[in-house]
């Protein structure tokens, strides 16, 4: 069973993922990351070359093929939007990490690295949480509010809150 980052664009699932992983000492792989890897170019360049569509599925094909060899796995924000990827969490330990939208907005800031919130972003945030949010929440196995709180804090916490279940193992 994968420990599984899910949440909005800005929620620091990529950032807190990588140091969740390397507390718990366990192997980790953030999806975007290695679709750029494999692909030789980044992800707004997917999205801008071959379209939305295309990077959806190299999204699904990846996510789905990493659940099954990774421990500690952070997902794009908007994977979860895909029935197959909802299908494949099943089972999987959920982390959905919470940011409001003024925080994610700050977090991301002007830079081009994330396509969907080009132009305008917090508009588009809005736009996409309204969407999103629900879906979080119903696949969610657990919620760690991440505004006013470093990325390293809500690793913490995060190892913390897993102490008792794996005493209990
Ligand atoms: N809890 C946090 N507090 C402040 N900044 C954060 C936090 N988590 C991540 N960041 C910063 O926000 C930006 C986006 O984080 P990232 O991990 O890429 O988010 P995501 O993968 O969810 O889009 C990065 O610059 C990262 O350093
Ligand atoms: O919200 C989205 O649909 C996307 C979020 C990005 O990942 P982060 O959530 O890690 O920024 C990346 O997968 C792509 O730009 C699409
Ligand atoms: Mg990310």
């Amino acid at each position: 069973m994968a420990i599984v980052l899910i949440g909005a664009p800005g929620a620091g699932k990529s950032t807190v993922g990588k140091r969740l992983a390397r507390k718990l000492g366990r192997s980790f792989v953030d999806v975007d990351a290695r679709i750029e890897e494999v692909i030789g170019k980044p992800v707004a360049e997917i999205f801008a070359d071959e379209g939305e569509e295309h990077f959806r599925r190299l999204e699904e094909e990846a996510t789905i093929e990493l659940l099954g060899s990774h421990e500690v796995i952070s997902l794009g924000g908007g994977a979860v939007m895909n029935p197959a990827i909802r299908e494949a969490l099943d089972g999987h330990e959920i982390i959905w990490l919470k940011v409001s939208i003024g925080q994610a907005s700050r977090r991301v800031g002007m830079n081009t690295v994330r396509p969907l919130l080009l132009g305008n972003v917090r508009g588009r945030l809005i736009e996409l949480l309204r969407e999103r949010t629900p879906v979080y929440e119903q696949l969610a196995t657990q919620v760690v509010e991440t505004d006013g709180r470093g990325s390293s804090e809500v690793a913490d916490q995060l190892v913390a809150e897993r102490l008792p279940a794996e005493d209990a193992e």
